[in-house]
């Protein structure tokens, strides 16, 4: 597996349909760091990591590994909150195999390869099973080995477990947290949840809220992997990623009051 890629954003806005999202955001993210994007409801983190995976088009500077960014690439994958992108009609195995094959890998190699990533997300029983046949969190797992097999030098998340039950959201965040360390990619990973985004994440962007949204606060969690929402660390942490979004998501109730007033 490559090392992963730095990224570097300088006064990045993407417009869509004539509105300013995001405006005027600049960042970086050190190769093989782990960073969470958190910030209340329709603030555009979905927006900013579509435009980091090649999807949409920004104003200003983006770079990946020090190349700038002019649309999707293998250097990048994605993994979505639903499952969706997985083929029905393929077995894990076959799903797994499918971006090596299309890339043209000879047939052993990218079975091998597929297999490696299906036991390192802990699927190596379930290869021949079709995504009908899994669970949640098994088909986000197979979503996961898609993605590494292409080896990418960097993993974009969007709110990969939103759909997930409590229990198979907490174990996933550990099986991340353990696969990360194997891959050492660079992860940017979308979220609501402030004690997700606590497991996981080197430093946390908060957002402010949109139209034309901004970087609120870098936050740096500094504790061991792996953690426990319960250390007193991560407890102060939460409180002030806490009281941080709060304060967006209650100018968004400021703003949706003002419109009922004046509607
Ligand atoms: N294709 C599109 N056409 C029009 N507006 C869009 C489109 N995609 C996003 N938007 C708007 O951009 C804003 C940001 O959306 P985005 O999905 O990026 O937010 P988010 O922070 O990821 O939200 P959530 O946390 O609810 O998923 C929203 O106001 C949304 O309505």
């Amino acid at each position: 597996m490559p090392a992963g890629a730095s990224i570097d954003l300088e006064g990045v806005g993407i417009q869509i349909s004539g509105q300013k999202i995001v405006s005027d955001i600049s960042l970086s993210i050190a190769a093989g760091e782990f960073v969470c994007l958190l910030g209340p409801s329709g603030c555009g983190k979905s927006t900013l990591l579509n435009a980091i995976a090649g999807f949409i088009p920004v104003e200003g500077r983006l770079r990946v590994g020090g190349r700038e960014i002019r649309g999707p690439g293998i250097d990048r994958g994605v993994v979505f909150q639903n499952s969706d992108a997985l083929f029905p009609w393929l077995t894990a195995l076959e799903n797994v195999e499918y971006g090596p094959r299309i890339r043209g890998v000879d047939k052993t190699e990218r079975r091998k390869a597929a297999r490696h990533y299906l036991e390192l997300v802990g699927l190596g029983h379930a290869i021949d099973k079709f995504p009908a046949e899994l669970s949640g969190g098994m088909r986000q797992r197979l979503q996961i080995a898609r993605v590494l097999v292409n080896e990418p030098s960097v993993i974009l998340m969007d709110e990969p477990f939103g759909a997930l039950d409590a229990q198979t959201r907490e174990v996933m965040q550990h099986e991340l947290d353990r696969i990360w360390r194997a891959t050492r990619s660079t992860i940017v990973f979308v979220t609501h949840d402030i004690g997700e985004a606590i497991l996981l994440a080197d430093r946390v962007f908060t957002m402010t809220t949109g139209p034309a949204a901004r970087i609120k606060a870098i936050v740096s969690i500094d504790l061991p992997h792996p953690r426990d929402e319960t250390d007193p660390g991560a407890i102060a942490i939460h409180r002030e990623l806490r009281d941080d979004i709060g304060e967006e998501v209650s100018k968004v109730l400021r703003q949706q009051g003002l419109r009922e007033k004046t509607a």
